[in-house]
C-alpha cells in the first residue's frame, strides 16, 4: 500500500486562494466540508450589524427605492434583521416613515381603517370592498388618534336597505377596548376570550392608536419560526437610513436624529473612499456622536482603511457585484464579490470593525459564503425585490406576477430623485450605471427570511462552525479550506442532465 503524502493538503487557506491573481465571486468558490458535532439548530447566527448594533438575523435589506421603505424595514426588524430606507424622497417623508417603524408595535394593526360617524353605508362598503376589512372603528375626526366613538361591523348594516344611512346611527356604541400598555401576548388572550375578530387599542384619553386583530395574531402564530426581533434599548424596532454626502444630507441626518427615528446612517455611494465621505463622516461623528454611521461602498483594503480611520462603525462592501448594477461595465472599476469580502473583513476584523457584504446575494449558499469569508451580515435588493413588503403595486407581465426593481444609478431612479448627485458641474450628462426592469412576486419576507436562516444554519453545520465568529476564526486561521471551482465544477454543482425538474426551495 502506497503511503499518504500528508503533504499535500485539501483545499487552500483562503489567503492562498485569493492570493493568485485572478478577482472570485461567490459561485467561483467552493468551501470543504469541515467536523460536525452539533445540531444545525444550535447554530447560533447572531451578528454585529455596526461596532454597537447586534442582530439575532444577519441580513439587511438594501436602501433602494423598490427594496425598502417602512413596511420592509418593519418586517425585517421584526425577523431580526434590518432595514435601511432609501433616501429617493424629501427629507420629510424620510423621518415620516423611520417614526412609522419606530412606532410600529408588533403583533397589531398600526393604521386600522377608520371613519367619522357621519359617513354612510355606502362609504363603508367601498373600504369592504377595496381593502377587505369586515368592521370600521368610528372616531371623531375619522382618523387614527382621534377619539373612538364606535365600531361598525357587517351585522349592523347588513339588513338596512338605504345606503346612505349615517354610520352613527347603526354604530356600536359600548365598544370593548384594550388600554395602549397591553402586550401583544396579553392582546391575543383577550380576542381569544371575547370572541371577537378585533379589539380597539386606546389611550388614557380613549382616543384610538391601533388595532388588536385576531387575522394578525393567527398570521403571526402560521408564520415559521424566527430569530428575535431587532429592537433597542426602549423597545422600539431598530431602523437604518441611507443619506448622501451633499451639504442638504448633513440637514437629513440632523433631522432623523432630532426625530431620534434612526439607529444607523449608510453613506450611500459607489465608491466610499472620497473626501466627499470622509469630511461628512468627521461631520456626524462631531454632531451625532451616538449615531452608528455605515460607510462605504469599498472593495479593497486601502479604501477600509482610511474610512476606518475616520471613524466608521461598519464598512459595506461591494462594487458592481448587484444584480441590476451595470457599473463595471461603465466604469471598468470594482472586485469580484468573494475576493473583496474577504480581503476588506480582513483588514475591518483587525481593527474591530463588522462588514456588510452587499449585492450579488441570489441564494442562501452565497450568504453562507459571505459570512463564512468575514462578513458579519449580508445586504440584498434582489432578494427582497418582488416580496410583499416591497414598495410598488405588482403588475402582470405576460402572465407572471411581477414588482418593479431597479438600480439607484438607473436613469428613471435618478429621474425620481437622485438627479443632484449626478450633475457634474459645469454639464449635465448622466450615466446610467444600473438598469430598471421586473422580478417575480416572491411571497412574503416572513417566509423566505426564516426559511433562508435555516439554510445558512445548515451550510454552517457542514462546515463545523457553530457562529459567525467561529467560521471568522477558522478563516483566519487555515481551518477553513477553500479551493475554485473550474467551470465544469460549476456546472456539476449546478442541476444538471435533467429532462424536467421542478425546484422547490422550501
Ligand atoms: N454598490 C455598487 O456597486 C453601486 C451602487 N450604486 C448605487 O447608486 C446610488 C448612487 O451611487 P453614486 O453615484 O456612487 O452616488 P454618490 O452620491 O456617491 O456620487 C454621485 C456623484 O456625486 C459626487 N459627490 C458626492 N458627494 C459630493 C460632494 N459633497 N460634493 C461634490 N460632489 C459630490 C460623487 O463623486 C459622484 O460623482 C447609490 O444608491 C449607490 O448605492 C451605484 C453604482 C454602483
Ligand atoms: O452599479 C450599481 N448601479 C445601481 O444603479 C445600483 N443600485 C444599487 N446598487 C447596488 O446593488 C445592491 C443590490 O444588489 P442585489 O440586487 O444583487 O442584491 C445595492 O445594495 C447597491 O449596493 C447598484 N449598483
Ligand atoms: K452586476
Amino acid at each position: 500500500m502506497a503511503s499518504f503524502d500528508d503533504s499535500i493538503a485539501d483545499g487552500y487557506s483562503a489567503a492562498q486562494l485569493f492570493g493568485q491573481g485572478s478577482t472570485y465571486t461567490y459561485d467561483d468558490v467552493i468551501f470543504l466540508p469541515g467536523h460536525i458535532d452539533f445540531g444545525a439548530h444550535e447554530v447560533d447566527l447572531t451578528t454585529n450589524l455596526t461596532k454597537k448594533l447586534r442582530l439575532s438575523t444577519p441580513i439587511v435589506s438594501s436602501p433602494m427605492d423598490t427594496v425598502t421603505e417602512a413596511e420592509m424595514a418593519i418586517t425585517m426588524a421584526m425577523m431580526g434583521g434590518l432595514g435601511f430606507l432609501h433616501y429617493n424622497m424629501k427629507l420629510e417623508e424620510q423621518v415620516a416613515q423611520a417614526q412609522k417603524v419606530k412606532r410600529h408595535v408588533p403583533g397589531f394593526v398600526m393604521t386600522p381603517t377608520v371613519l367619522q360617524s357621519s359617513n354612510t353605508i355606502a362609504d363603508f362598503e367601498a373600504l369592504k370592498a377595496s381593502r377587505g376589512v369586515s368592521s370600521v372603528c368610528i372616531t371623531e375626526d375619522g382618523r387614527v388618534g382621534s377619539r373612538l366613538v364606535g365600531i361598525v361591523t357587517a351585522r349592523d348594516t347588513d339588513f338596512v336597505n338605504d345606503r346612505l344611512t349615517q354610520l352613527g346611527e347603526l354604530m356600536t356604541r359600548d365598544v370593548e377596548t384594550l388600554s395602549d400598555d397591553v402586550s401583544a401576548e396579553k392582546a391575543m388572550e383577550a380576542l381569544k376570550s371575547s370572541k371577537r375578530k378585533s379589539l380597539p387599542v386606546v389611550d388614557s384619553n380613549g382616543n384610538l392608536v391601533r388595532l388588536a386583530s385576531r387575522a394578525v395574531c393567527l398570521e403571526e402564530a402560521r408564520m415559521p419560526r424566527r430569530g428575535a426581533a431587532s429592537t433597542g434599548p426602549d423597545g422600539r424596532l431598530l431602523v437604518g437610513a441611507a443619506v448622501g454626502t451633499r451639504d442638504d444630507d448633513r440637514r437629513r441626518v440632523d433631522a432623523l436624529v432630532a426625530a431620534t427615528a434612526v439607529d444607523a446612517v449608510i453613506l450611500d455611494s459607489s465608491q466610499g473612499d472620497s473626501t466627499y465621505q470622509l469630511d461628512m463622516l468627521a461631520y456626524l461623528k462631531r454632531a451625532h456622536p451616538d449615531l452608528q454611521v455605515v460607510c462605504g461602498n469599498v472593495v479593497t483594503s486601502g479604501q477600509a482603511r482610511r474610512l476606518i480611520q475616520g471613524g466608521a462603525d461598519a464598512l459595506r462592501i461591494g462594487m458592481g457585484s448587484g444584480s441590476i448594477c451595470t457599473t463595471q461595465e461603465v466604469c471598468a472599476v470594482g472586485r469580484g464579490q468573494a475576493a473583496a469580502v474577504w480581503q476588506v473583513s480582513r483588514l475591518a476584523a483587525s481593527l474591530g470593525v463588522p462588514t456588510i457584504a452587499d449585492g450579488g446575494v441570489q441564494n442562501s449558499g452565497h450568504i453562507v459564503k459571505a459570512l463564512a469569508l468575514g462578513a458579519s451580515t449580508v445586504m440584498c435588493g434582489s432578494l427582497f425585490a418582488g416580496t410583499s413588503e416591497a414598495p410598488g403595486e405588482y403588475f402582470v407581465v405576460d402572465g407572471v406576477r411581477v414588482k418593479q426593481y431597479r438600480g439607484m444609478g438607473s436613469l428613471e431612479a435618478m429621474a425620481k430623485g437622485s438627479e443632484a448627485r449626478y450633475h457634474s458641474d459645469t454639464q449635465n450628462l448622466k450615466i446610467a450605471q444600473g438598469v430598471s426592469g421586473t422580478v417575480r412576486d416572491k411571497g412574503s419576507i416572513r417566509k423566505t427570511v426564516p426559511f433562508l436562516m435555516q439554510a445558512v444554519r445548515q451550510g454552517f453545520q457542514d462546515l463545523g462552525s457553530r457562529s459567525i465568529p467561529a467560521a471568522h476564526a477558522a478563516l483566519a486561521g487555515g481551518v477553513m479550506r477553500v479551493e475554485a471551482r473550474s467551470t465544469a465544477a460549476q456546472a456539476e454543482g449546478g442541476i444538471h442532465d435533467m429532462h424536467s425538474f421542478n425546484k422547490v426551495r422550501w
